[in-house]
């Protein structure tokens, strides 16, 4: 059952990207070996995606490209065996792990650490990637096309991927917390939940499509929405007062530190 791409934890993540290098044709599902011990999720991807499955992560690694996508703290029970397997490149996809330690764990394999976020279930994630030595160009790009199929892809040095975890990896829950918030301040002011939701997250939508395409600086965007005497100003002054600012910057160093142990 040799596959060309094999994933070890086919969980949440682990589905985001099989789900879309499915769709995108990038590879066939034939030529994807899915390992995990949940007999639950195996059955699942099989039927749902066609794939190849095993509860054993030493057949799955026969592949040429195996990502690993367990959390962090299973990796060790999950590498158990895994050095010598004759997949060529190795990718991570797990927070704080570093490739320091995944080199100890893999001597001289290629490795490339990537921190993508859950958008890519719907094509729209972000993924930054960082190569160690031994990965070739043509492992880059193949792996770029990976994270190609799951939304933008960018490289970083290593040194900035707990950042990027606090910030794109773990970023849709803020942004979720913050959609539920405004629709939880449409339906106090009497819109019904469903328009409210709709207005909440097409408002989010539009948002970073507008400042995506324009270029615009926040700052600027926020100016053309804010009237003198209107409502936006109203409503700035009660996020400034709540910290909004303050909280969201430690927010993102909290989940970078938080980062920073789990591969300590
Ligand atoms: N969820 C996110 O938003 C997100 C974003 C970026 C990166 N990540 C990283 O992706 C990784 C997976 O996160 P997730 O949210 O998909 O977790 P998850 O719990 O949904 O999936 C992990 C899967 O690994 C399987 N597993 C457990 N032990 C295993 C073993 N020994 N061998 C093989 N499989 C095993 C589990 O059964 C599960 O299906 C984590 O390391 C996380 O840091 C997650
Ligand atoms: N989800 C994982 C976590 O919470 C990593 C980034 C997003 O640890």
């Amino acid at each position: 059952m040799k596959a060309q791409l094999s994933i070890i934890g086919g969980g949440v993540m682990g589905e985001a990207i099989l789900s879309r290098l499915i769709a995108s044709n990038l590879y066939l599902p034939s030529d994807v070996c899915v390992s995990d011990p949940m007999p639950e999720r195996r059955a699942l991807l099989e039927k749902k995606y066609g794939v190849q499955v095993t509860p054993n992560n030493l057949v799955a690694a026969a592949a040429e490209i195996m990502l690993l996508a367990v959390k962090p703290q299973s990796l060790n029970a999950a590498a158990i065996g895994l050095a010598n397997a004759p997949a060529t490149c190795i990718v991570s996809i797990l927070a704080g792990v570093t490739l320091a330690q995944l080199e100890v764990m893999f001597p001289s394999k290629p490795i490339i650490r990537a921190m993508p976020n859950t958008p890519a279930q719907v094509g729209a994630g972000v993924t930054a990637i960082a190569a160690n030595a031994l990965v070739t160009a043509a492992q880059l790009d193949a792996v770029r096309k990976i994270f190609g199929a799951v939304g933008t892809v960018v490289e970083v040095a290593e040194s900035l991927m707990n950042a990027v975890t606090g910030l794109s990896g773990s970023g849709p829950a803020y942004v979720a917390l913050m959609v539920e918030a405004m629709a939880d301040g449409g339906v106090a002011a009497g819109l019904p939940r469903a328009i409210a939701m709709q207005l909440a997250t097409q408002t989010v939508l539009g948002t970073a499509q507008l400042l995506t395409e324009t270029n615009l600086h926040p700052a600027q965007l926020k100016d053309q929405v804010t009237s003198p005497a209107g409502t936006t100003i109203a409503a700035i002054a009660q996020l400034e007062k709540a910290g909004l600012r303050s909280a969201m910057i430690e927010a993102v160093l909290a989940a970078t530190r938080r980062a920073d142990e789990l591969g300590n």
